[in-house]
C-alpha cells in the first residue's frame, strides 16, 4: 500500500491532502493510507496534491525533464481550487525554502538523474535569469500565501486543553534575575517609518512604486500593482544604515552582559526582507572580516544573506581561505558567545537563515526559562536580538512576565486563541513582491492609480523598502469571525491593535464601526500589543481565556507562543481556515515540518512527530464535506475521528521523544483501532457499523502483534532514499513496518 501517488483521475475528490516535506510527510505515508481505507467505506475520496519543496522545484522546469520525470504544478491548481465553494483541503506544514535548502533540495534531485538547472546565485545569461526568477517563485513561505484564501481560527480543542491540564508539560524556570532580555531598534526600522492609507474609488486601481535618484532619474520598481477601493496600502523602510549600528551595539552590550547572542527573525516567510537583515547580522558579527576581505567575498559571489555557514564554506575556495577562517577563529574568541542550533556540530545561530524562526523560537527559549544552548553545550541566558520594533514587545513583555511571575504553570493556565487575519497575502505576508534592497539614495514614490502620491520616502542606499496591503473584504471577513467566535466563547476578546501605528489606525477605523454595527462594541477591548500580551497573560494565569484578534504577524506569532507554554507544542493546534469562497482549508496543528525528527528517524528509525493536528483537521474536513455536500456517513467518519483522537489523548497513546518508546507509527495504529471501534459502535449508521465491525476486531485482535512489529523497526538506521525527495516504497516500507497491520488496512 502506497497511498501517497498524486491522483490521476480527473474529477475533483470529496478531500485533498497534501504531500509535503520532511517529518509530516514521512508521518503521511503511515497515516494516509488508514485515512484513505477509512473513507472508502463512507464513499469519501481523498486525493492528494504535491506541494513539498522537490515536487515544485520539478514542477517549475518541465522543459529540462523527460516526460516520466515531469510533474503537475499541483500548487497551481490548489490555488484555484480554494477558491471555489468546493474546496475541501487539509494543508500539512511545508519547507518554506531558504537558500541553503533549495540549493540542497536542487542538488538532491539533480543527484536522483532529474537534471534541473542550479540555482543560479548571481545570474548572468538569460538561461540563468529565468532560472531563477523560477527558483524565486519557490523560494521562502510561497505555499502558505497562495492557498490562504479565507481568515485563520487557530485554538485548542477542549479535549488537547483538558488532557494538557492534567498532564502538564515540564518547564523551565524563571529567575527574577535572569538577564535574558529582547533587544529592538528604537528609531528607523519599519515600524517608526510606516505611513499607512485607506484607498478612496478614486485611487482604485493599478498602482506604481518608482525610485527617483538624487540626479532626477526615475527607475520604476513595480507597475499595475491593482488595488480595489478599500485596501489599506502601507509602505515603509528600515534604514541599512541604522540596522547596522544597531547590531553592531547589540553585539557589544551582549558582550558586557555576559549572555548569548541571538537573532530571531522569520526569514522563512518574509522570505525578502528577512534574510537581507539576516545578512546584516552576520556582516556586524564579522565586521574585521568583511571590512577586509569584503570585495574579494563580493567578486566570488559570497553572499552574507544565506548565512555563516555558506559564507565560511566557500572562503574555504579562496586563495587565501585558510587565512582568512583563522582570523574568523580567533574573531570568534573576541565576539559574544552565540546562541547554538547545534552545539555540538558547532551549527550557530547565524549559520542558516532558516535554522532559527522566530515564531518557534522565541517560544522555546520563553519555555525553557529564558535559556538558550550556548557553543560549550551548556544553558545560559540570552540577547534576543528582534531588529523590527513592530512586535518586539510582545516577546518583551512575555519575558517580564516571567521574570517577574515564574514560568506559567500549564496545569492551571487558560488558553489564548487567536482569530488571525489572513486572508488574500494581507498585510507584511504578503509584502514580498513590494519590498526592494534600495540600489542607490534617492526617494521611493508610491502612486495610485489616479495620480495621487500615497507614500513618499527618502531612502539611501542598502535600505529596505516595502509596501504591505490589506484588503477590504478580508478586513470585514476578519472583524466578523472576531464576533462570531467571542460569541462561542463568551470570554474576553483583544484587537491587538496599537493606534499610534500607522497601519493599526487604518484597521480600527474598520473595525470600530464593524463591531458598532453589530453591536458588539463593548464585547471587545482595543489594546497595542504590549498592552495586550500582558493582559492575556495575567487572564491566563488566572485560568482564564481570551481570544487575541490580530493581524497576520502575530496570528503566526501567538499561535506558536501561547501553545507552546500552555500545551507544550503547537503541533496540536486545530487551525481552521473558512474560505472566503466557501470552501475549507483544514491546517494540521500550528508548528512546522520539525526538520530534526527526521534526522532522527534516519538515525534509529524513530519517528516522534505527533500527528493530533493532523487527527484535528481531519475530523473538521469530515464535518464539513458533511455540511457542503450532505454526505452524512461523512459525518459519522468525522464524529468518530473526535471520539479516536480523545481517544489518543485518554490512553497517552502519542509518540515518544526516544528511541524504544512508541512512537508516530504506534500513534496512527492506536488511532485506526479507536476510529474503527466508534464507528463500530455508533448507532447513526448500521451499515458502517457492520463494515468496521470486523476492522474493529482484526485490529484489536492483533494490537500485541502490531506493537511488536513496531518494536522491532527501531534501533537501527532507516533509508527513506532521500531527503527532500524520498522514495515512496523505501519510505513506506519504513512507516508501514507490520505485515499484520497493512493486511488489515489493504
Ligand atoms: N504551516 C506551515 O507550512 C509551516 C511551515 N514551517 C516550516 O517548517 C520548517 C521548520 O520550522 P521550525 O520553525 O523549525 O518549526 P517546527 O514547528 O517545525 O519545529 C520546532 C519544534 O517543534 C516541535 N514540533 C513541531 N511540530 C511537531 C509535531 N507535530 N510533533 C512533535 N513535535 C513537534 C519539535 O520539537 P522537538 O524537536 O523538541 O521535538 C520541533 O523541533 C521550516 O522549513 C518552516 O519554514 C514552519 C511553520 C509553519
Ligand atoms: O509559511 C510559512 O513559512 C510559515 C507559516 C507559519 O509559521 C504559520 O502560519 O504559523
Ligand atoms: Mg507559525
Amino acid at each position: 500500500m502506497k497511498g501517497l501517488e498524486s491522483m490521476s483521475d480527473t474529477t475533483t475528490p470529496d478531500i485533498i491532502y497534501t504531500k509535503v516535506d520532511e517529518a509530516p510527510q514521512l508521518a503521511s505515508a503511515s497515516l494516509l493510507p488508514i485515512i484513505r481505507k477509512f473513507a472508502a467505506a463512507a464513499g469519501v475520496s481523498v486525493g492528494v496534491k504535491d506541494i513539498s519543496l522537490a515536487g515544485r522545484i520539478l514542477a517549475a522546469f518541465p522543459a529540462h525533464l523527460s516526460a516520466d520525470q515531469r510533474q503537475s504544478d499541483d500548487l497551481a491548481e490548489l490555488g484555484q481550487l480554494v477558491k471555489t465553494p468546493g474546496a475541501n483541503v487539509i494543508k500539512l506544514p511545508n519547507v518554506s525554502a531558504s537558500v541553503p535548502q533549495l540549493v540542497a533540495a536542487v542538488e538532491e534531485l539533480q543527484s536522483q538523474g532529474y537534471p534541473v538547472p542550479d540555482y543560479p546565485e548571481n545570474p548572468q545569461t538569460d538561461a540563468e535569469k529565468e532560472a531563477r526568477a523560477r527558483y524565486d517563485t519557490i523560494k521562502g513561505s510561497a505555499v502558505n500565501p497562495v492557498l490562504r484564501e479565507g481568515n485563520s481560527d487557530r485554538r485548542a480543542a477542549v479535549a488537547v486543553k483538558n488532557y494538557a491540564q492534567s498532564n502538564p508539560h515540564s518547564m523551565g524556570d524563571w529567575s527574577k534575575d535572569s538577564k535574558t532580555r529582547v533587544s529592538t531598534m528604537s528609531a528607523n526600522d519599519f515600524r517608526s517609518n510606516e505611513t499607512s492609507v485607506t484607498l478612496s474609488a478614486a485611487q482604485a486601481g493599478p498602482a506604481k512604486i518608482e525610485l527617483i535618484g538624487a540626479d532626477g532619474s526615475v527607475t520604476v520598481l513595480k507597475d499595475g500593482i491593482d488595488f480595489p477601493a478599500g485596501t489599506v496600502v502601507d509602505a515603509t523602510f528600515m534604514s541599512a544604515k541604522a540596522l547596522s549600528a544597531f547590531l553592531e551595539a547589540q553585539i557589544e552590550a551582549t558582550k558586557a552582559e555576559g549572555t548569548l547572542f541571538s537573532i530571531h527573525l522569520k526569514a522563512t516567510m518574509m522570505k525578502v526582507s528577512d534574510p537581507i537583515i539576516f545578512g546584516h547580522a552576520v556582516k556586524a558579527y564579522l565586521k574585521p572580516i568583511f571590512a577586509e576581505y569584503g570585495d574579494a567575498f563580493a567578486a566570488a559571489g559570497i553572499n552574507a544573506n544565506s548565512g555563516m555557514g555558506e559564507v565560511l564554506d566557500r572562503i574555504k575556495d579562496l586563495p587565501q581561505g585558510a587565512e582568512i577562517l583563522s582570523k574568523v577563529e580567533a574573531l570568534m574568541q573576541q565576539q559574544p558567545p552565540m546562541y547554538m542550533v547545534n552545539s555540538d556540530k558547532g551549527i550557530t545561530n547565524l549559520h542558516v537563515p532558516s535554522d532559527v524562526i522566530i515564531d518557534a523560537s522565541m517560544p522555546a527559549l520563553i519555555r525553557a526559562g529564558g535559556k538558550g544552548w550556548g557553543p560549550d553545550g551548556a544553558e545560559a541566558d540570552a540577547n534576543c536580538v528582534i531588529p523590527d520594533s513592530s512586535y518586539a514587545a510582545v516577546y518583551e513583555e512575555a519575558v517580564n512576565f516571567c521574570k517577574t511571575n515564574g514560568a506559567i504553570n500549564p496545569a492551571t493556565v487558560g488558553t489564548v486563541q487567536n482569530v488571525g487575519l489572513m486572508a488574500q497575502k494581507a498585510e507584511e505576508y504578503g509584502s514580498h513582491p513590494t519590498t526592494f534592497e534600495i540600489p542607490h539614495d534617492g526617494s521611493v514614490r508610491m502612486s495610485a492609480a489616479n495620480g495621487d502620491v500615497l507614500h513618499e520616502h527618502a531612502v539611501e542606499a542598502g535600505d529596505i523598502w516595502r509596501s504591505a496591503s490589506t484588503r477590504k473584504a478580508p478586513i470585514e471577513d476578519w472583524v466578523q469571525l472576531a464576533i462570531d467566535r467571542q460569541k462561542a466563547e463568551g470570554c474576553q476578546a483583544i484587537f491587538w491593535l496599537d493606534e499610534d501605528r500607522a497601519h493599526d489606525a487604518e484597521l480600527i477605523a474598520y473595525v470600530k464601526p464593524l463591531l458598532a454595527a453589530a453591536g458588539a462594541t463593548d464585547k471587545f477591548q482595543i489594546l497595542t500589543p504590549r498592552d495586550a500580551t500582558r493582559l492575556s497573560f495575567e487572564t491566563i494565569a488566572k485560568g482564564e481565556n481570551s481570544i487575541a484578534v490580530t493581524g497576520n504577524v502575530l496570528r503566526d506569532y501567538l499561535t506558536d507562543l501561547f501553545p507552546i507554554l500552555e500545551l507544550g507544542t503547537s503541533a496540536k493546534m486545530l487551525s481552521i481556515v473558512k474560505l472566503m469562497q466557501g470552501g475549507g482549508l483544514f491546517e494540521t496543528g500550528a508548528g512546522g515540518s520539525a526538520p530534526k525528527h527526521v534526522q532522527q528517524l534516519v538515525e534509529e528509525n524513530h519517528l516522534r512527530w505527533d500527528s493530533l493536528g493532523e487527527f484535528c483537521a481531519l475530523g473538521e474536513s469530515l464535518k464539513f464535506l458533511a455540511d457542503v455536500k450532505g454526505n452524512e456517513k461523512a459525518r459519522v467518519l468525522g464524529k468518530a475521528v473526535d471520539v479516536a483522537t480523545q481517544g489518543i489523548l485518554d490512553h497517552n497513546k502519542s509518540p515518544g521523544r526516544r528511541v524504544g518508546q512508541p512512537d508516530n507509527r504506534d500513534s496512527h495504529f492506536y488511532f485506526a483501532l479507536y476510529w474503527a471501534q466508534a464507528l463500530a459502535t455508533q448507532s447513526d449508521d448500521a451499515e458502517l457499523a457492520a463494515s468496521f465491525a470486523p476492522i474493529a476486531a482484526a485490529l484489536a485482535e492483533n494490537e500485541a502483534a502490531i506493537v511488536a512489529d513496531f518494536a522491532q523497526a527501531q534501533g537501527a538506521p532507516a533509508d527513506i532514499g532521500g531527503y527532500y525527495h524520498t522514495d515512496d516504497t523505501k519510505t513506506a516500507a519504513v512507516m508501514q513496518p507490520s505485515p499484520v497491520l497493512n493486511k488489515i488496512i489493504a
